[in-house]
């Protein structure tokens, strides 16, 4: 099967040092809702790991959470797609979970679900987190300029991290290649 893995913000939506604290605050990148739904019918199955600590930090809770989701899952449905598994990590950095990027637990859970392997598999981030956790267990790491992307292409970077200005971008490189 064709899975390919995003982060949520910074990738699909604006996002914010304050944090993304509710539906309203939840906005799509330009073209970003586009490039889901063409990749979904393109047969591409669309999977999201987003860390979100500001479930622990009480900055917003798990509903309003599942409804910034189903807005995303309803905005991709209105251009024909769908949204696959959407896995978060509510947990604060000092928890010590095994989901919170960089560490790959989000990425093995949704490896698991569709029961595919991660080697090769593409993962779509803003921060060094994602593209480490990708590194992590051979996937494909892939920085978009969106987000904190730019700052982050400033850092030493995984070798072998793909580049791309956004995820339109990286929906034309898939369908067309
Ligand atoms: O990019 P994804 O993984 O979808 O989500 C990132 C968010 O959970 C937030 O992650 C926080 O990092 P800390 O969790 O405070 O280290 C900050 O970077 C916020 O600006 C950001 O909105
Ligand atoms: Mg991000
Ligand atoms: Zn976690």
């Amino acid at each position: 099967m064709k899975l390919l893995i995003l982060d949520r913000d910074g990738v699909i939506n604006y996002d914010s040092d304050a944090y993304i604290k509710s539906v309203d605050e939840w906005i799509p990148l330009p073209g970003s809702i586009e490039a889901i739904a063409q990749l979904s019918k393109a047969g591409w199955t669309v999977a999201i790991a987003t860390n979100q600590s500001g479930i622990a930090r009480g900055y917003y809770d798990i509903a309003t959470l599942d409804a910034m989701h189903a807005r995303l899952r309803a905005l991709v449905a209105e251009q024909g797609g769908e949204v696959g598994l959407v896995v978060y990590c509510p947990h604060g950095p000092d928890e010590g979970c095994d989901c919170r990027k960089p560490k790959p637990g989000m990425l093995k859970i949704i490896a698991e679900h569709y029961k595919v392997p991660l080697a090769g598999i593409w993962f779509v981030g803003d921060s060094l987190g994602d593209l480490e956790a990708a590194k992590a267990v051979d996937s494909q790491p892939v920085l978009v300029k969106t987000g904190k992307g730019e700052k982050t292409q400033a850092k030493a970077l995984p070798v072998g991290t793909l580049i791309f200005d956004d995820l339109a971008a990286v929906a034309a490189e898939l369908i067309n290649n």
